[in-house]
């Protein structure tokens, strides 16, 4: 049994020029211990079927699947309440802008204590432990220290330690981390990569990496999935998709990357290529 199972994901918004479909039968497949990287440009889905996934759209919009299951229990059909149980427990998210995704009010020992305090039955004292023993495992100095301070007194890289630590602190089956390392310094996106591939392999979590750079893909993922225009357009193992792509769109993507460029100039992907052409090339 996979640990999450989707199938037929469709999500249509309601907008003032009409329905949008910013998804459009998207399936998936995550075992636990396994990395799976959902690949795209900007505005090709891969946020919202996450967030449809998880139930956590406006009202706006309209999520259909044949299949949404998480660990065999049936989220379309289970209560709200019941979902808020897994959603931060069982299933935690992290996103691209960790400063933004904390709340500047309270301090980050507070944020992380609360999660606790909502999920886990522990006393006062051992919650404030247990978020000691999470900043140390996520590498952030001084951690009694640092419980005290508010997101604008760390650093970018520092708030996204303290998102994972958070993200972590229920012992999640599953990750799911937006463009975790977008917002990031590039010498900070290194480190962050590497503690999130580390603390999945010792927790033996599943994890669901959304980006847009195929770089990131190549150091962390098992299996890829490629979206373009909220559509799924090609699905592999991580060694295929980069050694034999099968869609145009996937073949282009990866001759775009900037040790493939020829000529001092990166090629565009739709210069080249016409949506028609790009879903007709689609391999799923
Ligand atoms: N609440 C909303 N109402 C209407 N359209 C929306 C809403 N949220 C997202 N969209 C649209 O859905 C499409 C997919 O957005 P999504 O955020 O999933 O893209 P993405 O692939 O994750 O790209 P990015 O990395 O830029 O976030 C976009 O065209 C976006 O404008």
């Amino acid at each position: 049994m996979s640990l999450l199972e989707i199938k037929n994901l469709t999500v249509e918004f309601q907008t003032a020029s009409g329905p949008f479909r910013a998804v459009d039968g998207v399936s998936l497949k995550v075992d636990e211990g396994e990395v799976l990287a959902i690949v795209g440009e900007s505005g090709s889905g891969k946020s919202v079927s996450m967030l449809a996934a998880m139930g956590l759209l406006p009202w706006t919009a309209k999520v259909t699947a044949d299949v949404l299951t998480f660990n065999g229990r049936d989220m379309q059909a289970m209560s709200d309440s019941d979902r808020r149980k897994i959603i931060g427990k069982d299933i935690a998210m992290i996103f691209q802008e960790p400063i933004a995704s904390l709340n500047p009010c309270f301090t980050v020992g507070f944020q992380i204590e609360e999660v606790l305090r909502i999920h886990t039955d522990l006393g006062r004292k051992a919650r404030r432990d247990r978020a000691i023993e999470l900043f140390q495992s996520v590498g952030i100095p001084n951690p009694e220290e640092r419980l005290g301070h508010f997101p604008h007194q760390m650093s970018g890289g520092q708030c996204q330690r303290v998102m994972i630590a958070t993200a972590l602190a229920c012992n999640p089956k599953l990750l799911i981390a937006d463009e975790p390392t977008t917002a990031l310094d590039v010498t900070i996106q290194k480190q962050i990569l590497d503690l999130l591939m580390k603390l999945q392999d010792e927790h033996g979590m599943g994890l669901i990496i959304i980006t847009h750079d195929m770089g990131v893909v190549a150091e962390t993922a098992d299996r890829v999935i490629v979206q373009y225009k909220g559509r799924q357009i090609e699905q592999a193992d991580v060694l295929s998709l980069f050694s034999e792509p099968k869609s145009v769109y996937t073949k282009a993507l990866l001759a775009a990357l900037p040790e493939n460029a020829t000529g001092g100039r990166l090629p565009t992907i739709t210069e080249k290529l016409t949506d028609a052409e790009i879903f007709a090339g689609a391999v799923r």
